[in-house]
This record gives C-alpha cells, sequence and structure tokens, in this order.
C-alpha cells in the first residue's frame, strides 16, 4: 500500500508537487499520468526517500522508506534504468544489490532469466541497449520479491515483445496481491495494464479513478462523414445528439461512394433487418460515378445517438453518410481532454 497525504514539494520557488493525496491499493496496477514536469517523478523520489518533502506525507506500508525494516523486502523500485553503472556485467551488478540486501545469488539467477537477459547475464551493461537496462532495472527491482513496486516509465526502449512481456507481468504482480505504481506515456499500454490512475498536472491531482469509469466518463460516439454536415448536425441536434467536429487523420482524401463501382458485401446481420427505405437511391446496386464534392468529408463525432439512429435521420433529412463508425473514446483522448 502506497499513501500520499497533502505532499507538497517546492524546488527554490519551482512548486513541483502541490497539496497532493493519493493512494495506490494492493491487488492493483495503479497508473500514475501527467504531462512532462507535472510531478510524477518528483513525487515518485519521495515516497522512495530520495527526495524530502517540503510537507505532507508519503508512506510505504504505513511507514516512511527510511523506517521500513528490510525495505528491499517491501518495496522495489525502478525510476532510471539509465543510471546504472556500466562496467559490471548485468549478473555483477545484480548480485551486489542482492548482497547489500542479504539476498541469495539463486534469486539472481532467477530473476535474469525472468526478465529474459539470462544469455547476457556475463556482458557489461555498457554494451546493453536501452530495452536491456529496463529489463535489468526490472530485476533489480524484484530483486526482494517485495510487496510494493514503483516503475517510473518502465516501458521505454522495450519492443513491442517486450513490452506485451512487461504488461504481463504486472498484471501478475498485482494478481498476487502486490502494489504496483506505474508511470507511463505510453497511453494504450497503460490502457490495458492499469486497473486505475491518478492523473496530476502541475503538480496537483486531477483525477483518481478506474480505468473503466474514466472511460465511461468519457463518451464513446459515432463517427459520421457527411457532405451535408451543417444540415445533418442540425437534425441531429433537433434529436437530442451532441455533436463536435472529430480529428480526422484522412482529411483531404477522396470521398468513396458505395456504389461507385464497388462491390458490396451485406455484413454481419445486426438484428436490425430494415428494408431499404423509400426514395433509398439505391447506390449500391447503381453503378454510380464516383462524386468528388469539396463538401464532402466533414467529419463530426456524435455522441448520445446510436449509429443506426443515426443513418435513419440522415437519410430523412436526405443527407449523404460517406462514414459511419462507432468509437470508442481512448485513453489519450481522455487524458488530452482532463489535461488541457
Ligand atoms: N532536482 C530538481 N531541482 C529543481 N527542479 C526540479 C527538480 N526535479 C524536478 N524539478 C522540477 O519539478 C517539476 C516536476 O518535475 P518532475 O520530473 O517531477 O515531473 P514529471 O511529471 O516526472 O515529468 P516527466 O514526465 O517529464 O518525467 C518540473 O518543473 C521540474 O523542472
Amino acid at each position: 500500500m502506497i499513501e500520499v497525504t497533502d505532499l507538497t514539494k517546492l524546488y527554490g520557488s519551482t512548486r513541483a508537487v502541490s497539496g497532493l493525496t493519493f493512494d495506490a491499493k494492493p491487488g492493483q496496477v495503479t497508473g500514475f499520468l501527467g504531462q512532462n514536469g507535472a510531478g510524477k517523478s518528483t513525487t515518485m523520489r519521495i515516497i522512495l526517500g530520495l527526495h524530502t518533502p517540503t510537507s505532507g506525507k508519503a508512506l510505504i506500508n504505513g511507514l516512511r522508506k527510511h523506517d521500513l525494516r528490510d525495505p528491499m523486502r517491501q518495496v522495489g523500485a525502478m525510476l532510471d534504468a539509465a543510471e546504472v553503472q556500466g562496467g559490471r556485467s548485468a549478473f555483477a551488478h545484480l548480485q551486489a544489490l542482492a548482497y547489500a540486501g542479504g539476498i541469495g545469488r539463486r534469486r539472481v539467477v532467477e530473476l535474469l532469466e525472468e526478465v529474459g537477459l539470462a544469455g547476457a547475464a556475463r556482458r557489461r551493461i555498457a554494451g546493453f541497449s536501452q530495452g536491456m537496462r529496463q529489463r535489468l532495472g526490472i530485476a533489480a527491482a524484484l530483486l526482494g520479491d517485495p510487496g510494493v513496486l514503483i516503475l517510473d516509465e518502465p516501458a521505454n526502449g522495450l519492443d513491442p515483445d517486450g513490452i506485451r512481456w512487461l504488461r504481463t507481468l504486472l498484471r501478475s504482480l498485482a494478481a498476487e496481491g502486490r502494489t504496483v505504481l506505474l508511470s507511463s506515456h505510453l497511453m494504450t499500454e497503460m490502457s490495458l495494464t492499469a486497473d486505475r490512475l491518478i492523473i496530476i498536472g502541475q503538480g496537483r491531482l486531477i483525477e483518481d479513478a478506474s480505468m473503466a469509469d474514466l472511460l465511461a466518463r468519457f463518451q464513446s460516439g459515432v463517427l459520421v462523414r457527411s457532405s451535408h454536415a451543417a444540415r445533418l448536425s442540425k437534425a441531429l441536434e433537433a434529436a437530442g445528439a451532441t455533436i463536435r467536429p472529430a480529428h480526422d487523420p484522412d482529411a483531404g482524401e477522396e470521398p468513396v461512394l458505395a456504389g461507385a463501382g464497388a462491390t458490396v458485401h451485406p455484413a454481419q446481420d445486426t438484428g436490425l433487418g430494415q428494408e431499404p427505405a423509400p426514395g433509398w437511391p439505391a447506390a449500391a446496386e447503381a453503378n454510380a460515378r464516383p462524386v468528388r464534392d469539396p463538401g464532402t468529408g466533414a467529419q463530426l463525432l456524435v455522441t448520445g445517438l446510436t449509429a443506426a439512429a443515426i443513418g435513419d435521420i440522415a437519410l430523412a433529412n436526405g443527407c449523404a453518410v460517406h462514414e459511419l463508425m462507432s468509437r470508442r473514446t481512448s485513453l489519450e483522448e481522455a487524458f488530452m481532454e482532463i489535461t488541457q
């Protein structure tokens, strides 16, 4: 368990952390997010007793780090993998840490295997890639088999396989009842790994929520691309929808009409089973020519209506729809909205 209470840290006139209160519970991966300079590393360093707070408290299992008995067995941390001395081998580095903590050589061998460095155990760390250094840092954090883990950007430099390995490892450590506090700028990875999120900005708490609640709050929506965006927006708003312009990575792309020489197959049956409405131009059947319309392509993000309802309203109002896609808000989008 990690408990941070009313924590403040000033570096001269810089307020790095300001009245911050949150906890990280056993059995969960708690994601710690914030823009650059938000105060994540400072908070982690204070929890680990490496910096002194200006005021407030940061406790691990109810005690300050310096007051923990047998600290290596209670808390493991990785803050900056690049800090590790390069002259030693991976084995010698871990062995020295293990020795200082009264931990046997067997654990070192076991961990080198677990983090995928067994084959490089006798190589000098100076020749390690960033990903290998990260793996070594994670092994060092796990040496004492601690109940609390604090990891600052552990996925940095890991390849996709390594990132997946790390996710599985952290999930299983939490499933064993450990407390995992994790910072990362990799939002997709964070959304797959963390149960709960603490988001800070300028040293203050902005958000403390479960991942599920947070994503649910930032409503999913339906992306609609229409050449009659203004008319369609009005009709959708009249039906109770909220409309925002959507980020459009394909802006400028030429529109493609169903039926413009395309072959159309029925998609998976959604159970809706409607007949085409009267007046439907049967574009799919007609060998219509591609239409180039500079107005086509305005993309809207619609919330409050289903894709089916939007399609019906578009049809009833004679609005051409070129794209209609349900989508869920990503953690990255939620994060941007929260922190801006
Ligand atoms: N040792 C220090 N001396 C002076 N100022 C510092 C020190 N450490 C951090 N700061 C300042 O405190 C603020 C918070 O920095 P911190 O490194 O904790 O943020 P962060 O959220 O970890 O950022 P990043 O995501 O970029 O690592 C920043 O304004 C930073 O410049």
